[in-house]
């Protein structure tokens, strides 16, 4: 059937499954974790139903949690269960673009969704591909089957997260990150019930998702083995991007049975010099790490001694005493001549080690995954845009990016678009020659673009950046060359571009306030920083800023911290980080905070803003009010600074409820 790769392992699970079709729910690797499984017959799951759906009750022990909280989930989005969900249909550019834009994922996935097809076939299934938001991007399988799951929409083009869709295994191992099957009825929409479908999300190898791969098969006769062969085909694909981008890396595999080396489940970890730059999720596991080691820790964080032999199995002893054998490939031209057994190389300036007291900027694990993947499409000479509200750490996103990055130790030069006049940007851009216009300097000016050169340029504002002069700087990019003002001949530049804007520039380029070429040269992918109050875990955010400031052993009382997360801070990390520094200012090293020290919007929030574990999404909500209340308050009642300072647009705040409040 094709599965020749990982035939061993194949045969293991099947061996542990003799007890037939009903057992597949219950496969689990060793040491992994455990899928959306439960052994709750179907009845229990139509108990739950008619608890939840028809008396609003809050069933126990009868549905997985997971499912249990997606349904939650859903009731709050305000989803009908009786009906399908609201599907548009989408034309067919547009699955075109989808698949475009995921190119690579569907090229690395080509043989293990070949080889699931077939399967799927044999077993009246189908086998679907889809991508980081859901979108599914091939399916097929049974002809039959996949038929019927068209006509509820499981089909290329529609998007099956959870807030499309409702509760599914595909949104579902994409929002948990983990493998997971959804079955019959554990659908949230009745038309859902007739399927059963087992989704593991795929990563790249700097903790990015990229999408899922999926089994789905009547409810009535569902697919045998279908999470264990959906992760058997990640784990394939994951190992497949992995070797492709990599290839310059110097690379070990790991396990602790030295049987398993070579096949899809030895860890794999690289290193540029001696920094740990990639992963996959086993070798995570084995040494009890996640992917905020990436561009943190080094070989000697890792590992105990060296290792002694390139070519052969050797033994390696990981931090946490765990043994495991190691085979290691040098890289074929060592990134500055550093090898891993090299002497530990000073740490880079913005370092990203977790929540050292005074040492860089406090990262979650998403933002530490999106900052290692950000700096790999740097370094492949990809212009990144990162859009989030003001204050809500773009610049420092951007800096970090550039520590991570292979031009580390180049130039890093910012410059803010919309600090400056146009003729000015022009001047700082590009340069001039000497005597160019009044006021320039005699000498001339090589401009930031030069002064960029061999490192990397960040375009801050870009969103403010004049319509003329977007023009200029689209060529700039696409001949790699600038020419300053008053001068004739082109200076070639290699620099790698980073854009941050609060803007909503795809809707600029709409109203034709951005040029459409310009934002899709800069724009080749995007990262969106959340707000603080969009945060999931607001004290936890909190407590990782604290650790990044000079506190004096100061503590934040759990009042503070509650009124803290229950406040919006529209001017988000750049606020909090100052009213952090004001109250330590305003106190005794040793002390403990209390609230009476907080900025008095802040002091008074608890009251009038949502606890901090509400729901970001999902209507009007208290604490978007009150983020909406405070920028109208800094903005003195200007409702067009407030949405600029929200990061929305005015006619966003009027539907979000200022109108409401008028
Ligand atoms: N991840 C972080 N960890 C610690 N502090 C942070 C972080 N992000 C932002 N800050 C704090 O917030 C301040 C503002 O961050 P930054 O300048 O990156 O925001 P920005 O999104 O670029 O804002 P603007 O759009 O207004 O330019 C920083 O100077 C720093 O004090």
């Amino acid at each position: 059937m094709g599965w020749t790769g990982y035939g061993r392992l194949w045969k293991t699970v099947a061996k542990s499954n003799r007890t037939g079709r009903g057992a597949c729910r219950i496969l689990r690797r060793k040491g992994e974790q455990t899928s959306m499984e439960s052994d709750a017959p179907r009845a229990d799951v139509l108990a739950a139903r008619h608890a939840f759906f028809g008396r609003r009750a809050t069933p126990s022990g009868l549905v997985p949690p997971a499912i249990l909280k997606s349904w939650q989930r859903c009731a709050e989005r305000g989803f009908d269960s009786h009906h399908g969900p609201l599907i548009e249909p989408e034309p067919m550019e547009r699955l075109k673009e989808h698949r475009e834009r995921n190119e690579r994922l569907l090229r690395a996935s080509r043989p293990e969704l070949a080889a699931l097809r077939r399967e799927a076939r044999d077993s009246g299934a189908i086998a679907i591909l889809t991508d980081a938001a859901g979108v599914v991007l091939d399916a097929a399988g049974d002809a039959g089957f996949a038929g019927k799951a068209a006509g509820v929409a499981l089909r290329p083009g529609v998007a099956w997260s959870e807030a499309a869709t409702g509760t599914n295994a595909i949104g579902a191992a994409l929002l948990e990150r983990r493998s997971i099957e959804v079955r019959g009825a554990e659908h949230y929409f009745e038309p859902h019930r007739i399927l059963t479908c087992a989704a593991t999300p795929i990563f790249d190898p700097y903790g990015a998702l990229l999408g899922a791969i999926d089994l789905s098969g009547p409810a009535a006769a569902p697919p045998a083995h279908a999470l264990e062969l959906t992760r058997l085909a990640v784990d394939q694909i994951e190992r497949r991007m992995f070797e492709e981008s990599l290839a310059d890396a110097e690379v070990i595999r790991l396990h602790a049975d030295p049987a398993l080396l070579g096949t899809a489940q030895e860890g794999l970890l690289a290193f540029r010099g001696s920094r740990l730059v990639a992963a996959n999720r086993h070798a995570l596991r084995l040494l009890g790490i996640d992917w905020y080691a990436l561009g943190a820790r080094s070989f000697r964080d890792l590992f105990d001694g060296a290792p002694q032999r390139f070519d052969q199995v050797s033994r390696l002893r990981s931090r946490e005493g765990v043994e495991l054998h190691a085979r290691l490939r040098p890289s074929p031209k060592p990134v500055g001549g550093v090898t891993l057994d090299a002497p530990p190389k000073p740490a880079p300036a913005a370092t990203l080690e977790p929540a050292r007291p005074e040492e860089g900027p406090a990262f979650d694990a998403v933002t530490r995954a999106d900052l290692a993947r950000a700096a790999r499409l740097v370094d492949g000479d990809v212009p990144v845009l990162i859009r989030g509200e003001t204050g809500a750490g773009k610049e420092v996103f951007a800096r970090a990016v550039h520590a991570l990055s292979r031009r580390a130790d180049r130039a890093f030069v910012a410059v803010n678009c919309a600090a400056l006049p146009e003729t000015l940007i022009e001047a700082e851009l590009f340069g001039y020659e000497e005597g160019a216009f009044t006021g320039a300097r005699r000498a001339g000016s090589k401009g930031l673009l030069r002064e960029a050169d061999g490192g990397v340029l960040l375009l801050d504002e870009i969103g403010d950046m004049p319509l003329g002069l977007q023009a200029r700087l689209l060529r700039a990019l696409q001949e790699r060359a600038v020419t300053p003002l008053g001068g004739t001949r082109p200076h070639p530049i290699d620099v790698r571009l980073v854009s941050a804007t609060h803007q909503d520039l795809a809707a600029m380029v709409a109203d034709g306030r951005f040029r459409a070429d310009l934002y899709y040269r800069i724009a080749q992918y995007a990262f969106e920083l959340p707000a603080f109050r969009q945060l999931p875990d607001r004290r936890a955010a909190l407590a990782a800023l604290w650790a990044t400031l000079p506190t004096g052993g100061r503590r934040l009382a759990p009042e503070t911290v509650e009124r803290m997360a229950a406040f919006a801070w529209p001017g988000n990390h750049r606020e909090i980080v100052g009213a952090m520094r004001a109250m330590i200012a305003l106190s005794e090293p040793g002390e403990t905070v209390g609230p009476d020290l907080l900025p008095p919007a802040a002091r008074d929030a608890g009251s009038v803003a949502a606890p901090a574990s509400a729901p970001a999404e999902g209507g009007l909500d208290a604490a978007r009010q009150a983020a909406i209340d405070a920028a109208l308050a800094a903005a003195g009642g200007n409702v067009a600074e407030a949405a600029r300072r929200l990061g929305v647009s005015r006619s966003t705040l009027y539907r979000r409820g200022l109108a409401r409040r008028r």
